[in-house]
């Protein structure tokens, strides 16, 4: 998560920074000239490292490095022996592969050396690739940014990538995997391609509208799908939230009367002591924030202060904090002592709180509501459990742990309903910036009106597709790709 909450806190404390392309120099591009060359495994000891090299010097440095003249098989691993060219010196006996481009990951010649992954081992096969004339160290994700140029990877499968690397979680990785495949770039490929067929038809009925041999219903067969773009794009909207929460974490918020048992919980499923617990009521004041991987979600848990009133005015301040937080939740936990349920404080709760949530109706409620209760092991086996005009709820100990696999399970349905399933359903909308071009495109979209002005109509038509362009890269601007590729590190 956090992805995001790191980079501003990172950014900040280093000023801003220029990672990955000199734009001047046109690095990127493909036939640029140069040949560039990083480690492209994890910095430190390991067992096996990879450095990669992408330009037209890859197998001229091959060669120089294994001082044996002939290639080895394109894309087959071969045991080689590795030496400084300046010196002889032997440096590893490593595995090299050769990936003529085309058909390489970057669509250059690309060589990888799979070395042993001590750390004099990769630097000195480093300065060696160094010293061979046409090559230089690589920049944050340059690789990226050339296989983009060469059109191996589109914008946002390049964003999947991104994300894939950065992942956290199960469900952002099965998301950013579903990216990286193109899924999105797809959708809006055949929306553009739309486009382009509704505005053929347009530009034909401007240039022959009053001829005899232009099919008849040509303007509104193009109405027709113009139509259902906008619902499609409409939809796929109205889901954008979700897969943001899914890149940056769903705000979770455990709220109740004062000692439900709510940093309790927090402790419990953050599996670290993040708030204090004590028995007496009006511990928690702040609001206490952590990130956590819930049943594969990101989640951003926060505990806060008691709801009660009538109290100091430290613990009044916690209690506003607290109710403003909750307004921002996109999951509320809310949770009663399960032995103290006829309590004031519990009856207050239900009614203002649970209630007001619940009495939403699902399809237009921006929040969700779990009702838990809390300490089931206070009571007794034999008699009267838990209230029976209560709304669905689960009970829990977070004494004994009893019931936390049902909560999870829950909150696992819930999150999927909060952040979308990556496994199922569309493509989500991971990024403000993809909500922004197809805002742009249905934006558009409303201006064509071909009853009215055939030559407006045609231009709000080429406006829309521009937007879908951009989405997927085409057309984009140099300082767009600067911002996304600042999200890889230095050999990708
Ligand atoms: N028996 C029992 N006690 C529990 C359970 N969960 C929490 N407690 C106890 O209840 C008391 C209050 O727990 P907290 O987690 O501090 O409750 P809280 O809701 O955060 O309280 P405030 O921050 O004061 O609002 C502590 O003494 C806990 O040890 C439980 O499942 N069973
Ligand atoms: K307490
Ligand atoms: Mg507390």
């Amino acid at each position: 998560m956090w992805r995001g909450l790191w980079t501003l806190a990172a950014q900040a404390a280093r000023g801003p920074r220029r990672l990955c392309t000199r734009r001047s120099s046109g690095a990127a591009g493909p036939g640029s000239g140069a040949t560039i060359f990083a480690l492209s495994s994890g910095q430190g000891r390991c067992g096996i490292a990879v450095i990669r090299t992408s330009g037209p010097s890859s197998g001229h440095a091959l060669r120089i490095l294994t001082a044996v003249r002939d290639l080895p098989p394109a894309r087959h691993a071969s045991l080689r022996l590795l030496s400084d060219p300046r010196s002889g010196e032997p440096l590893d006996r490593a595995l090299v592969l050769w990936f003529p481009g085309p058909r390489s990951f970057t669509g250059e010649d690309c060589v990888e050396f799979h070395v042993h992954g001590g750390p004099a081992v990769v630097s000195g096969v480093l300065q060696a690739l160094g010293s061979v004339p046409g090559l230089r160290p690589a920049e944050a994700g340059e690789f990226t940014r050339r296989a983009f140029a060469n059109g191996k990877l589109n914008l946002t499968e390049v964003e999947g990538l991104a994300d894939l690397i950065h992942a956290e979680t199960e469900a952002q990785r099965r998301q950013a995997l579903r990216q990286l495949d193109g899924e999105l770039g797809h959708l809006c490929r055949g929306w553009a391609e739309t486009l382009t067929k509704a505005l053929a038809h347009v530009e034909a009925y401007i240039d022959f509208g009053e001829d005899d041999n232009l099919e008849e219903g040509v303007l509104e067969q193009a109405d027709i799908e113009v139509r259902a773009l906008e619902v499609a794009l409409g939809a796929h909207l109205r889901d954008a939230r979700r897969g943001q929460r899914l890149r940056s974490g769903a705000h979770v918020v455990v709220t109740g009367p004062p000692n439900a048992g709510k940093s309790s919980l927090v402790n419990l499923l953050s599996r670290k002591p993040v708030s204090i617990v004590s028995p007496e009521p009006g511990t928690t004041r702040d609001v206490l924030e952590t990130p956590v991987d819930l049943a594969g979600f990101p989640v951003l848990l926060s505990d806060t202060a008691g709801l009660r009133e009538g109290v100091g005015p430290v613990e009044q301040e916690g209690v506003r904090r607290a109710r403003e937080r909750l307004e921002q939740a996109d999951l509320i936990l809310a949770m009663l002592d399960a032995s103290d349920l006829a309590s004031p404080s519990s009856c207050n709760f239900l009614a203002t709180v649970v209630a007001s949530v619940g009495a939403q109706s699902p399809s237009d409620s921006s929040q969700r509501l779990l009702l838990v209760l809390n300490k089931s092991d206070l009571l007794s086996p034999e008699g009267p459990g838990p209230r029976p005009d209560l709304p669905p709820h689960l009970l829990l100990s977070c004494l004994t742990g009893e019931g936390l696999d049902g909560l999870l399970e829950a909150l696992r349905k819930e999150l999927a309903a909060v952040c979308g399933d990556p496994s199922t359903g569309s493509p989500l909308l991971t990024r403000a910036r993809h909500q922004h071009h197809l805002q742009g495109c249905l934006d558009a979209l409303s201006h064509y009106k071909p009853s009215k002005d055939l030559a407006l109509a045609a231009e709000a038509l080429r406006v829309a597709r521009g937007h879908l362009t951009r989405l997927t890269g085409g057309g984009g601007t140099e300082e767009i790709l600067d911002i996304i590729f600042r999200d890889f590190c230095v050999g990708k």
